[in-house]
């Protein structure tokens, strides 16, 4: 048995060594054929005895310019859905909403995951240097190395499985955790090196509806209108409409404009993208800065009356120099409906993304204008169908004066409210002039202390509370009731109701 099985290896070995001597005579051109088809040969073969499979997914893309969206959306899925298993972990504060570390897996960390009974494996890879391919000569630092990457390894029969249902899976798992740990954004414009594009804050906007005072009938209508948007997927690509809406809001200053606008980022939880029409050159820029906003956005104007005369102001040299004629200040206005137009923005270039052909680039969006001169706009801004709502916010009456009490003194009935309510209807005051009548300018009251002295801490906290409540609402509300007659004494203003609402004037600085 012993002997046979040495016989056999001398022959192995003498098979190796003609191999050898054959290999040593052949001519070099056919050594480079042989290793080509043995290298190519070894990965089949090894993979057919390889029962696993694997997807690479690298932090960039393949043009290196953006980030690959697939693997943030793995990095938050794995955070959320598998960190428990693993051992190292990093943490980064970021801008979320609720100072929560941002918990990841480490480089070189596995982890498993079970999606309908199949296992599936995970590992991070770091930025690692590049081994193939020769040197690189690039002036992108990151093309010296390979990004860092995910790896998932599974079973070869699960292949079908995880393409068609567990990556989707992990992307639909991804927005939905983006959705719910988003910090709300607001953008503004600025130009850097003579080129416009957007800079960010974190927004959280303290006012919601409860908070805003007008006529409630009108607040439900906007919530209303609000939540038809925002559930009306369906619907718009039903009658084939771009998914988005215009309000103009308008309205004397103070009247709770910009207010309007936090409450509808915090019903909707959209971003907000304030859009400074004057730092924008011309055309080709707005439209940019359009493009690059993204979905789920309020994309607002401010007083888009006054930048009309702003733009005007900033350009009268370049016109004057030009020779045309400036006669006043609406033919000074250079939005114009020109589409050719390229050295300016123009009115057409702002409503083709309002209603017009770059309307339909994104969806989800909400552009709100806002104005305390609806009689000074161009007619073919708020000509029916363009913005779909206009929305006007009006002087202080006694309904939105109650909200008002409500939140900022937490009473809903007061002796003089009965005066109030007459004064309120004889007088144009805003909500901001009644609101800033209502802060409390709260002095310690010495002699509800003293009489509260030796009483349990709850209870004389709870007391004192009610009682500086009540003396503040009560000075508050006498404060008011002053300020009102002093208004009505010096109004020539008649009331709201009777008014032409065309004829708002913003008071001159
Ligand atoms: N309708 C309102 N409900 C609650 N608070 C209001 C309302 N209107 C105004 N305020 C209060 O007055 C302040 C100023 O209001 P806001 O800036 O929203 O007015 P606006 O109409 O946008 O004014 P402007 O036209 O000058 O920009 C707000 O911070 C808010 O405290």
């Amino acid at each position: 048995m012993a002997m046979a099985s040495v016989e056999k290896w001398v022959g192995f070995g003498s098979a190796m060594a003609g191999v050898g001597l054959l290999w040593s005579r052949m001519p070099e051109h056919v050594h480079e054929e042989a290793r080509y088809i043995i290298s190519s040969l070894v990965p089949m073969v090894m993979s057919y005895f390889n029962p696993n499979e694997q997807i690479t997914i690298s932090k960039y893309g393949e043009e290196r310019f953006q980030q690959n969206k697939m693997f943030d959306a793995v990095s938050t899925y794995l955070s959320s859905e598998c960190a428990g298993g693993a051992s190292k972990l990093k943490a980064n504060l970021s801008n979320n909403r609720k100072d929560k570390p941002l918990i990841t897996l480490d480089e070189n960390q596995e982890v498993a995951d079970t999606f309908e009974g199949a296992r599936m494996w995970w590992r991070l890879y770091p930025k690692a240097p590049r081994t193939r391919g020769g040197v690189i000569v690039s002036l992108h630092p990151r093309d010296t190395d390979e990004p860092p990457c995910f790896r998932l390894v599974f079973h070869k029969r699960h292949r079908q499985l995880v393409l068609n249902s567990y990556l989707p899976s992990v992307v639909t798992r991804w927005r939905e955790l983006s959705a719910k740990n988003r910090q709300r954004l607001l953008f503004t414009n600025h130009t850097k090196d003579g080129k416009s594009d957007w800079s960010n804050v974190p927004y959280n906007p303290p006012t919601t509806f409860d908070m805003l005072a007008m006529d409630p009938e009108k607040k439900y209508e906007i919530i209303n209108d609000l939540t038809a948007f925002q559930e009306g997927k369906e619907y718009h690509s039903k009658v084939g409409k771009a998914w988005k809406r215009g309000y103009l809001l308008y309205g004397p200053p103070g009247t709770g404009k910009s207010t309007m606008i936090g409450a509808m980022a915090n019903f909707l939880d959209y971003d907000v993208y304030d859009l400074d029409l004057t730092s924008v050159k011309n055309n080709a820029e707005l439209r940019k800065l359009f493009l690059d906003t993204k979905d789920k956005s309020i994309i607002v104007i401010e007083d888009i009356d006054a930048i009309e005369v702003e733009l005007t102001t900033k350009r009268r040299g370049k016109k004057a120099a030009n020779g045309n004629e400036i006669d006043d200040n609406r033919v000074l206005i250079e939005f114009s409906d020109k589409n050719d137009d390229k050295g300016k923005v123009t009115l057409s270039g702002l409503l083709s993304f309002v209603d017009g052909l770059w309307s339909a680039c994104g969806s989800e969006r909400i552009f709100v204008f806002t104005t305390n001169h609806v009689d000074r706009l161009d007619p073919a801004l708020i000509r029916p169908g363009r913005m779909d709502k206009h929305i006007e916010m009006s002087y202080c009456r006694f309904e939105a004066f109650k909200m008002l009490t409500k939140n900022y003194l937490d009473i809903t009935e007061h002796p003089l409210f009965c005066e109030i309510e007459q004064l309120l209807n004889e007088t144009n005051t805003t909500p901001a002039d009644v609101a800033d009548n209502l802060i409390p300018r709260g002095k310690r009251n010495n002699e509800i202390s003293q009489l509260l002295d030796g009483a349990p801490a709850d209870v004389a906290n709870n007391l004192m509370l009610r009682c500086k409540r009540k003396r503040d609402a009560d000075e508050c509300l006498k404060g008011l009731v002053e300020t009102l007659k002093k208004g009505k004494m010096h109004s020539a203003t008649p009331p709201i109701d009777t008014m032409d609402q065309a004829k708002y004037k913003k008071p001159k600085n």
